[in-house]
């Protein structure tokens, strides 16, 4: 805490390059005490952090936008959570009171606290730095406070938003290619840490504050597998990050099912095509996140789920359901709806959906209105590469569901062939690279698409982008984001 820290904050310019991406050096703080103030003005101040506004509450906690008061003096977001809920720990109770008191008492149990709920999102996060995954800076556990803090990197875009009021979609095509590519290789992170993220959706995709890309975020239901990470890095690779943390070792829970119901993968699903009767859920499923203690256990591990589309053996619950729901999520983004199911369906329609019916794409999709070309476009039809994508991300066979790695492979592929412009993925990445050197140049390629668009939708970037173009022709080059930012940031 080096500076005076109760002066409105303002952006120290040697707080790292702009240019670059946010990637401080150093692996997350574990601070023990937390010291609870007030500013001048009556801002509640926490260790160095000088709370801003609330950004986001979530089911357990609410998440702030705050100065690092520090040299860095930049935003972060802190999610602070309850250590206890106790309405949560009332339901335990009732629930233990019908069981025989052991020493040995069930994992089952302990994964229903919220506490080890948190300490497993944080553990997991701690094994995470990349460009795509949301990067947790500091952990504030002092055991006499009610509440745990975890200091992140602010993300000033927000979640994507992917649809207006009359669920039609508000993401341009190449826009939902960017984000895809971003997820996918978020995810080709994950998987090759050994850990599947289980709650793929838009709310969980965040913007950086230019809305150049997209990150991951929320690991509250999220799976380390140490076998898995194994599997995947080698036995070489991963002697030196062993997982002490108990925590992470504990398997148990990915027998549970976790997610959000209209992303769930088929195999996640599968005895629910039964004819049990179950509860509805509501049309805000597609933001809320689902618990359920039913174990995949007790279902008879031979079950045959018969549909028109699919006959499923009982398939093991691997990174595949993370393809699924990036699949589901694509969707989403290019057709403004679920490809399963309306907002309405009760759990069992929507699960019998997932599970037996095909998906059926719009005639038209994104907001720039680009033809789909049907179910089954021809190879020379445009709207053949996204087709042909989802189809391979929302296959119900897990055998045959692309894989990460495949996907990306794919995506360079499309990348080598810069003469098709029917590529889903083109050019991204170069694009990026010739942006970084000519940021003018990308500029005005990028806008060429857009002059057609409405202006309703098109997001604020791009806005930006266009009134830079224009006013600069090629150069000079147009303000860097950044300066926006703080423009804001001041004027919040
Ligand atoms: N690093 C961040 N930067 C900016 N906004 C954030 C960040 N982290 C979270 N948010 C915002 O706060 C909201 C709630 O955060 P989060 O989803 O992590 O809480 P949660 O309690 O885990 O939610 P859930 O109920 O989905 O489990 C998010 O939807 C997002 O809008």
């Amino acid at each position: 805490m080096a500076t005076d820290v109760d002066s409105p904050p303002v952006l120290n310019p040697l707080a790292g390059d702009p240019a670059q991406p946010f990637d401080p050096p150093g692996t997350v703080r574990m601070t023990e005490e937390l010291s609870f103030k007030y500013s001048d003005d009556r801002r509640p101040r926490l260790n160095q952090y000088l709370r801003s506004h609330r950004v986001g509450k979530g089911h357990h906690g609410e998440v702030w936008v705050c100065w690092d008061l520090s040299d860095n003096r930049r935003e972060v977001a802190i999610k602070a959570v309850k250590r206890n809920n106790p309405r949560a720990e009332k339901m335990n109770l009732l629930r233990r009171k019908n069981l025989p008191t052991s020493s040995h008492t069930p994992l089952t149990d302990k994964l229903g606290s919220l506490e080890h709920k948190i300490r497993k999102e944080i553990a997991i996060m701690k094994k995470c730095r990349h460009g795509h995954i949301v990067r947790l800076l500091e952990v504030i556990d002092d055991k006499l406070n009610e509440r745990i803090y975890m200091v992140m990197e602010y993300l000033g875009g927000g979640e994507i938003k992917w649809r207006n009021e009359q669920h039609q979609p508000i993401l341009q095509v190449d826009q939902c290619r960017r984000i895809c590519r971003d997820v996918i290789l978020g995810l080709e992170y994950l998987h090759y840490q050994g850990i599947i993220h289980r709650d793929i959706k838009p709310a969980n995709l965040l913007w950086t504050a230019d809305r150049q890309m997209v990150k991951i975020t929320d690991f509250g239901v999220s799976h380390f597998s140490y076998a898995q990470r194994l599997a995947a890095a080698g036995r070489g690779q991963v002697a030196s990050d062993d997982p002490n943390d108990p925590i992470l070792l504990d398997d148990s829970d990915l027998s549970k099912r976790a997610g959000t119901p209209p992303f769930l993968a088929p195999e996640v699903i599968a005895e629910y095509t039964s004819t049990e009767s179950s509860p509805i859920i509501s049309a805000s499923a597609t933001t809320s996140t689902l618990h359920l203690n039913k174990s995949v256990t007790q279902i008879n591990s031979s079950s045959t789920i018969k549909g028109s589309h699919a006959i499923l053996h009982r398939q093991p619950i691997t990174k595949a359901i993370d393809v699924w729901a990036l699949g589901v999520t694509l969707y989403c983004l290019l057709f403004g709806h679920i490809p399963f199911g309306t907002p309405d369906s009760g759990e069992f329609a929507l699960y019998n959906f997932i599970c037996n019916s095909d998906w059926e794409p719009d005639e038209l999709m994104g907001s720039d209105c680009k033809e789909t070309g049907g179910r089954h476009p021809s190879a020379t039809h445009s709207g053949y590469i996204v087709m042909n994508l989802l189809t391979s991300f929302l296959q119900k066979d897990v055998r045959k569901r692309i894989t990460i790695d495949n996907a990306k492979t794919s995506e360079d592929e499309y990348d080598e062939d810069l003469d098709s412009d029917s590529s889903f993925f083109r050019d991204t990445h170069r694009q990026r690279q010739r942006e970084a050197i000519r940021p003018s140049a990308s500029l005005m390629y990028e806008d060429a698409d857009e002059e057609e668009s409405d202006e309703e939708t098109v997001p604020i970037e791009f806005k930006r982008r266009r009134a830079s173009v224009s006013a600069t022709a090629a150069s000079p080059p147009p303000p860097h984001p950044l300066s926006d930012f703080s423009d804001d940031a001041r004027s919040r």
